[in-house]
């Protein structure tokens, strides 16, 4: 009895886990009769996941186990613990209380070895901190004058992991042109290139989406989901403020402060249009040049891209480059899955070839192609990118 609530359990961390969802919504799909039980064991127990990992390294316990996933080990370990103890009889039951012992002595060592007296002072609270990006705007600037503005104020450029970057340290970052790495606790809010638009505070993973679009100069571009204009001064960059540039967002809000913003990154080239990107007209003469499309919508739940890329039926759209602040799949491949479905038109095309972290195989879909970030791996925040392009365009 009770077996239900570790498989319900370990098929929420499984989800979760493979990006399939959110904790929250894979527990409000979960069936389990008793839907508050299976939340404080899901959450209490992903509270303590760090140390429990460690604890099955340690003790090399699913080496031992049958029919014991990774996930359901991490409640049970969690359950006899620290926990209620373990609520099941039968085989997981006996599993875990053959064992009793090795693990309470496991567990009483990292205690000693952490120092630390109370269960909950094992939690980690700390994230680790990511190192700070900055993007240099070269149209107010030139890269090289810029490091020598930066070690003329006590920086020195050094060549080493970005974890180890130091304060008033910097590196250049390998993949993206024109970003500098600082150490996490580097604040530059008061610093005069910052001030003057030289130096714009950008994540490594929300460079990557006009990195990857990269327009060619003199192209016509449309950032469909623009404010408050990061990736748009990106995009000027660029393109050096050749070409046009169609910045659209529907929050009034928030392209005011993109004017702002965009006015202090000196870009020139920018038709700012505040608009429900999908009520745009794509027959509309302004927009017939238009040869790549940046879509980084807040949510995908509209479906916008299917529909974004249906619209480009009319006008020339050869680059459409769509990319989330999300790790969940539903936001990210099947997103691209079923634009791709819908406009059989476009193919993906492959992001960075050399990035490790790829977007999730779907059966029939290509969608490896695509990337995606991770915090623990890729020391930025979470992120995806796909870039499609017309069947008709040569790569
Ligand atoms: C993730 S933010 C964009 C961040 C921006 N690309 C940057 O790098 O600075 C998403 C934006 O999409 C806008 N948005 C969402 N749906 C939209 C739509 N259908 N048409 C236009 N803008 C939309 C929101 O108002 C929000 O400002």
């Amino acid at each position: 009895q009770n077996m239900a609530l570790y498989k319900s359990a370990e098929e929420v961390l499984t989800q979760v886990t493979t990006y399939k969802s959110s904790v929250k919504k894979s527990l409000f799909a979960s069936k389990f009769k008793n839907p508050k039980q299976l939340a404080a064991l899901v959450m209490e127990t992903l509270k303590y996941k760090v140390i429990l990992e460690e604890i099955l390294e340690q003790t090399k316990l699913l080496k031992q186990s049958k029919g014991v996933s990774h996930n359901l080990a991490l409640f049970l370990l969690y359950d006899f613990l620290i926990g209620k103890g373990i609520q099941c009889g039968g085989k997981l039951k006996k599993f875990v209380s053959s064992r009793k012992s090795m693990l309470n002595s496991a567990f009483a060592r990292m205690k000693i070895r952490k120092k630390v007296a109370k269960n909950e002072d094992l939690i980690e609270t700390k994230h680790p901190l990511l190192p700070k990006y900055l993007r240099v705007n070269t149209l107010t600037t030139t890269f090289k004058k810029m490091v020598v503005a930066l070690e003329k104020d006590g920086y020195s450029q050094v060549d080493i992991n970005e974890n180890e970057i130091e304060l008033k340290q910097f590196s250049v970052d390998p993949d993206i042109s024109n970003l500098l790495v600082f150490n996490p606790k580097t604040d530059l809010h008061a610093h005069q290139l910052y001030k003057n638009g030289s130096l714009i505070f950008q994540d490594k993973a929300s460079c990557l989406s006009a990195f990857v679009l990269d327009p060619a100069p003199h192209t016509h571009v449309i950032d469909a989901c623009a404010a408050p204009g990061n990736k748009t001064s990106h995009l000027a960059a660029i393109m050096n403020n050749t070409g046009k540039l169609f910045a659209v967002d529907r929050d009034r809000d928030r392209v005011k402060i993109m004017e702002r913003q965009l006015q202090k990154a000196n870009v020139q080239n920018c038709e700012i249009i505040n608009s429900d990107f999908m009520k745009l007209n794509p027959t509309d003469p302004k927009f017939q040049k238009v040869e790549c499309i940046l879509v980084d919508p807040s949510c995908s739940g509209s479906g916008i891209v299917s529909r974004d890329l249906e619209n480009q039926k009319d006008t020339n759209a050869e680059r459409v480059v769509y990319s989330t602040c999300s790790i969940h799949q539903e936001e990210n491949e099947d997103v691209v899955k079923s634009a791709l479905k819908q406009n059989p038109f476009f193919k993906l095309l492959e992001v960075m070839p050399a990035w490790t972290n790829r977007g999730i195989k779907m059966v029939n879909y290509e969608t490896q192609k695509c990337i995606r970030c991770d915090p623990a791996v890729n020391c930025t925040n979470g992120f995806f990118v796909a870039l499609f392009l017309h069947n008709t365009v040569s790569q």
